[in-house]
C-alpha cells in the first residue's frame, strides 16, 4: 500500500488523486438533458465548456506533481458521478467505499472500488445496509483524528460502521450539521469548512455548530471566514493542493483576498458548468488518494 494512498490530512501536497472527467461523468448531451432536473441541478451543464473548465482544474493538480487516476464512464452512473469525493474515502489500511445518502448516486462506490482496486489500491471495506456516508462529510485532521458531519447524507449507522473500519486508533469526531435547506439540498461538512494547512481553515461560521468551532480553535486552528455574500457561490469550497496553496472558484473575490492575506497562494478556476450547476466545488470534484 505504501506510496499508493496516504497522508490522512486535507492539506498536504497532493501526490495522487482520483478524478472523473466531464466526458465520462456526463457521457452524452442526451444523458445530461434526461437527468439534470431530477438531480436538482440549477441548469443543464454544457459538455464542451465543462471539459475546458476541467482542463484547468487538472492543470492545477499537475502543477504540484500529482498523478491523476481517471475513473471510467459507466451506464449505471448519473451525471453526479463528476463529484468523485463522495463515493469513497481513504483510510489507513485502504479505501472505504461509501454508501450514498443521495439515492440516485448509489452506483458510484462500487465503481470506485472496481477501478481503484484494479489500479492496485487495497479496499479496506464498505459502508453497508442502512449505513450512509458521503465523502464530502469527512475531514482528516491527522492520521488519528477524523471529523464526520452527521447530516442528511451521512447517518449514525454509517458513522458506527466507519468507526469500526478505521479502528480504535482513529478518533472519529461527529459534527452534527444544521438542517439549512433541507434533505433535498446538498450540504456536507465540507460545505462549511476547507482545510488549507495544519493550522489554517477556511470556514463559514454562521452554519457551524458552536462546540465544533470551539474545538477547532482549541486545537490551535486559525479560521479564515467566508463572507455571507460568497457562501452560495461556493467561496467555502476550496481545495488545498499543497499547504497554503489552493484552488478556488472564480466569483469569490473577498474570500480570495482573505486567503491571500492569510498567506495562501490561490489558483482561481471558472466553474460554471462543473461546479455551480451541480453544486460541487473543487473539493467535491477530486478524491485525493495520497498527500504528503
Ligand atoms: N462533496 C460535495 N459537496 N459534493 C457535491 C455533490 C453535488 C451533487 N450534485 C449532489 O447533490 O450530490
Amino acid at each position: 500500500m505504501a506510496g499508493q494512498i496516504g497522508g490522512f490530512n486535507e492539506f498536504g501536497r497532493i501526490r495522487r488523486v482520483a478524478l472523473r472527467r466531464p466526458e465520462a461523468a456526463f457521457q452524452s448531451p442526451a444523458k445530461i438533458v434526461a437527468e439534470w432536473q431530477r438531480l436538482a441541478y440549477t441548469e443543464a451543464p454544457l459538455m464542451a465548456e465543462a471539459a475546458r473548465e476541467y482542463d484547468r482544474l487538472e492543470a492545477c493538480l499537475e502543477s504540484v506533481g500529482a498523478t491523476l487516476d481517471h475513473l471510467p464512464a459507466d451506464p449505471s452512473l448519473t451525471i453526479d458521478a463528476l463529484y468523485v469525493r463522495d463515493a469513497a474515502i481513504v483510510a489507513p489500511g485502504g479505501l472505504i467505499l461509501c454508501n450514498m445518502g443521495k439515492p440516485a448516486r448509489q452506483g458510484e462506490p462500487a465503481l470506485h472500488g472496481k477501478a481503484l482496486g484494479a489500479a492496485g489500491i487495497p479496499i479496506l471495506g464498505r459502508i453497508e445496509g442502512a449505513g450512509r456516508i458521503e465523502g464530502g462529510d469527512l475531514v482528516w485532521f491527522d492520521a488519528r483524528c477524523l471529523a464526520v458531519g452527521r447530516g442528511y447524507r451521512t447517518n449514525d449507522e454509517g458513522i458506527r460502521q466507519l468507526q469500526a473500519l478505521v479502528g480504535p486508533g482513529v478518533e472519529v469526531v461527529t459534527v452534527p450539521l444544521p438542517h439549512y435547506r433541507g434533505p433535498g439540498d446538498v450540504f456536507h461538512l465540507m460545505s462549511i469548512l476547507s482545510p488549507l494547512d495544519r493550522d489554517l481553515l477556511l470556514v463559514y461560521s454562521p452554519l457551524m455548530p458552536v462546540p465544533f468551532r470551539e474545538w477547532l480553535i482549541a486545537r490551535g486552528m486559525t479560521l479564515v471566514e467566508v463572507p455571507d455574500a460568497e457562501f452560495d457561490s461556493m467561496g467555502c469550497n476550496v481545495l488545498a493542493i499543497a499547504p497554503r496553496h489552493c484552488v478556488m472558484l472564480k466569483g469569490n473575490p473577498q474570500t480570495q483576498a482573505r486567503l491571500r492575506a492569510a498567506g495562501c497562494r490561490v489558483e482561481v478556476i471558472a466553474g460554471r458548468e462543473i461546479s455551480a450547476k451541480g453544486q460541487g466545488g473543487p473539493t467535491c470534484l477530486t478524491r485525493p488518494l495520497l498527500r504528503d
